[in-house]
C-alpha cells in the first residue's frame, strides 16, 4: 500500500518536475538569447559596441551572427537590434501592447526636465492622453488642416533658396523649425519664429546630445542622479542644469505668450495651442490640462521632430546634387503635369508618381532615423525559439531593414524607378513609409504632416530650381562625400550644391506665390 502510493507520489513529483521544467524551458531561461558577441563578467558586451555609424555596425554584426535578432548586454541591461522587418513588424506591431514602453533616460526625463518627451514618457495613462490629443489634430483625416502653413513655409523657403541659394542647408531648417512653431503656436513663419527659433537652438543642441543613448552614464547607472553638482566629475550635473533652464525658457516663452494672448483675446493666427485652449473644457473629460497641452506643443516644436523632416530634405538636395538625371526626369515630369504655368499642389500628387517615388527613395536611401526608437520590453517574451526578457530595449534597425537586397536590389543605390512600374507607383514593392515611421502604439504620429511637407518642398524646389554640382576653380565637378552625422537623427554633413533658379518665368512663380 505504501509503496502504490510511493509510487503515485514518485510520479505526480517526476510530472510536476517535468512539467515545470518544460515550462520553465519554452516560457524563459531555458531558450537562448538572440545571438551577439559572447561580452566580459559585468560590462557585458560594452567593448563590442560598433563604431560609428552605428547602425552599420549592427547590419555587419547580424550578418557575422547570421541572425535577423542580435542580442548585446549593456552592463546587465538587454539591447535587442531586430534587422529584418519582417522581425520589427511581428514584435514591435503584432505583440505591440508589450513592446510599447519606453526607455528610461533619467538624464533628459528627471534631470533635464523633459518629461513632456514622447520618446522618453512611459507606456500608461498619461502617454494615452498626451498621445490621443497629438492624434486629434494630426491623423489622416484632419491632417489638411495644416496645408496653408505648410504652403506658406515652403513659399519663404523657396524665397530664402533665391536670395541666398549657398545657404540652402540652413533655409532647410528654418523651413522645419519656423513651420512646427507656426503649427505649435501660431508664430508668423517669418521675423517672428526666425527669433525664437535661433534663442532655442542652443537648448535643442543640448537636447540632442542627451537623447543619444549611453552619452552619459547616469542613464545607465540611475543612482549617479543623486551625486551633488559639485563633486568631481559630475559635469553632467552643470550640463543638465544649464540645459534645463535653456529648454524649460524655450518651451514656456511661446506658450505663455500664446496663452496671454488667449487671455487677453488678440489671437491672430490659429494654432495647435489656440484651438486646445479654446476646447479645453471638452478636453478634460478626456484627462487633458493645461500641462498635457504645453508638453504636447513643447514635443512638436522643441522635440526632436521637425529635425527628422529637415534631415530628409537635406538628404533630397545631396541625392539631386549627386544625380543630375533624377532632376532632369523630375523636372521632365513636372512640366508635362504644370506646363510651367503655376507651382505644384497636393492634389497633383497622383500626376506625378516620379516625385512621391524620389520621396519614397529618399528616405529608404538615407532614412533620418537610421536606428528606430528604442522600445522597452514590459514582460519575457520568445520569437522563434529566442528568449528576450522583460526590460530589455528592443530597437529596430531601420539601416539594415532599408539594404535588404532581396526587397531592394542594389539597395545602395539611389534609385527612384525601383519604386514605379508602368509609369505609376509599383505596389508591389515593399513601401519604406511602412517601416520607417516606427510600429504599433508608438508609430510616428507626425507621419501624415511630414510626408506632406516632403512632397510639397521636392515638388515645388524642383519645380523652380536646378539642382546641381559646384565646380571647382578649374572646372571640375566638386562631387559631395556624402557623410552623414552618427547622431540619433542622420544628417548630411554639410556640402556644396550649385542651386539656380530654372528661369525668369520660375522665378515670377516665385515671387508670386
Ligand atoms: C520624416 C519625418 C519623420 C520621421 C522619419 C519620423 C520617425 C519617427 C520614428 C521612427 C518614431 C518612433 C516610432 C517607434 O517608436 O516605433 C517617431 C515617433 C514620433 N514622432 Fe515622428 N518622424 C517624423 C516626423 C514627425 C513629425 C513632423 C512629428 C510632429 C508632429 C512627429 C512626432 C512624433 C512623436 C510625437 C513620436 C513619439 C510617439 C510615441 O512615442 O508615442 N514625427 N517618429
Amino acid at each position: 500500500m505504501v509503496e502504490k502510493y510511493a509510487g503515485s507520489a514518485l510520479v505526480v513529483v517526476t510530472t510536476a518536475i517535468a512539467l515545470a521544467l518544460v515550462k520553465k524551458k519554452w516560457t524563459s531561461r531555458n531558450l537562448p538569447y538572440p545571438p551577439g558577441p559572447k561580452g566580459y563578467p559585468i560590462i557585458g558586451n560594452l567593448l563590442d559596441f560598433p563604431e560609428n555609424p552605428i547602425w552599420e555596425g549592427f547590419t555587419r554584426m547580424a550578418k557575422e551572427y547570421n541572425t535577423d535578432l542580435l542580442h548585446l548586454d549593456v552592463m546587465g541591461s538587454h539591447l535587442v537590434v531586430l534587422n529584418d522587418g519582417d522581425a520589427a513588424a511581428d514584435l514591435l506591431e503584432r505583440r505591440s501592447v508589450i513592446y510599447a514602453d519606453r526607455p528610461r533616460l533619467p538624464m533628459v526625463g528627471e534631470l533635464m526636465g523633459c518629461s513632456w518627451s514622447f520618446s522618453i514618457m512611459p507606456y500608461g495613462n498619461a502617454w494615452r492622453v498626451h498621445r490621443r490629443l497629438l492624434h486629434r489634430f494630426f491623423n489622416a483625416s484632419v491632417v489638411n488642416q495644416f496645408d496653408d502653413k505648410i504652403h506658406k513655409a515652403v513659399n519663404v523657403f523657396l524665397h530664402r533658396l533665391s536670395e541666398s541659394p549657398e545657404r540652402f542647408l540652413k533655409h532647410v531648417r528654418f523651413l522645419t523649425g519656423s513651420l512646427a512653431l507656426s503649427v505649435a503656436y501660431g508664430l508668423n513663419v517669418g521675423s517672428e519664429s526666425e527669433e525664437v527659433y535661433s534663442t532655442s537652438e542652443g537648448a535643442m543642441n543640448a537636447f540632442d546630445i542627451a537623447m543619444v543613448p549611453g552619452t552619459f552614464l547616469v542613464d545607465t547607472l540611475p543612482i549617479l542622479k543623486y551625486v551633488p553638482e559639485w563633486f568631481p566629475g559630475a559635469g553632467f550635473k552643470t550640463f543638465a542644469r544649464i540645459a534645463k533652464k535653456n529648454i524649460d525658457d524655450s518651451v514656456n516663452s511661446p506658450f505663455k505668450h500664446v496663452k496671454e494672448s488667449f487671455e487677453a483675446d488678440t489671437i491672430t493666427a490659429s494654432s495647435f495651442v489656440t484651438t486646445c485652449l479654446e476646447e479645453l473644457p471638452e478636453l478634460s473629460k478626456d484627462g487633458v490640462d493645461e500641462e498635457v497641452i504645453r508638453g504636447v506643443g513643447a514635443s512638436i516644436y522643441f522635440g526632436e521632430h521637425h529635425c527628422h523632416v529637415a534631415s530628409a530634405i537635406k538628404s533630397f538636395f545631396l541625392a539631386a546634387t549627386l544625380h543630375p538625371e533624377v532632376v532632369r526626369l523630375a523636372q521632365r515630369e513636372l512640366d508635362e503635369v504644370l506646363g510651367g504655368e503655376r507651382l505644384p499642389d497636393f492634389s497633383d500628387k497622383p500626376q506625378l508618381p516620379y516625385i512621391s517615388a524620389v520621396v519614397k527613395e529618399v528616405l529608404r536611401w538615407r532614412p533620418p532615423t537610421p536606428l528606430g526608437s528604442g522600445h522597452r520590453l514590459m514582460e519575457d517574451d520568445t520569437y522563434k525559439g529566442l528568449f528576450i526578457p522583460a526590460g530589455a530595449i528592443v530597437i529596430d534597425n531601420t539601416w539594415a531593414i532599408f539594404r535588404n537586397e532581396s526587397v531592394y536590389p542594389d539597395a545602395h543605390a539611389f534609385k527612384p524607378d525601383r519604386f514605379l512600374k508602368d509609369g505609376r507607383i509599383d505596389l508591389e514593392v515593399k513601401d519604406p513609409e511602412e517601416s520607417l515611421f516606427g510600429w504599433g502604439r508608438r508609430v510616428c504620429p507626425g507621419r501624415h504632416f511630414a510626408l506632406r511637407l516632403l512632397f510639397l518642398t521636392v515638388a515645388r524646389t524642383l519645380a523652380t530650381f536646378d539642382v546641381s554640382k559646384c565646380l571647382d576653380g578649374d572646372g571640375n565637378p566638386i562631387v559631395p562625400d556624402g557623410k552623414y552625422t552618427p547622431g540619433v537623427i542622420s544628417h548630411p554633413l554639410p556640402f556644396r550644391s550649385d542651386i539656380k533658379p530654372r528661369s525668369t518665368h520660375a522665378l515670377s512663380l516665385i515671387e508670386g506665390s
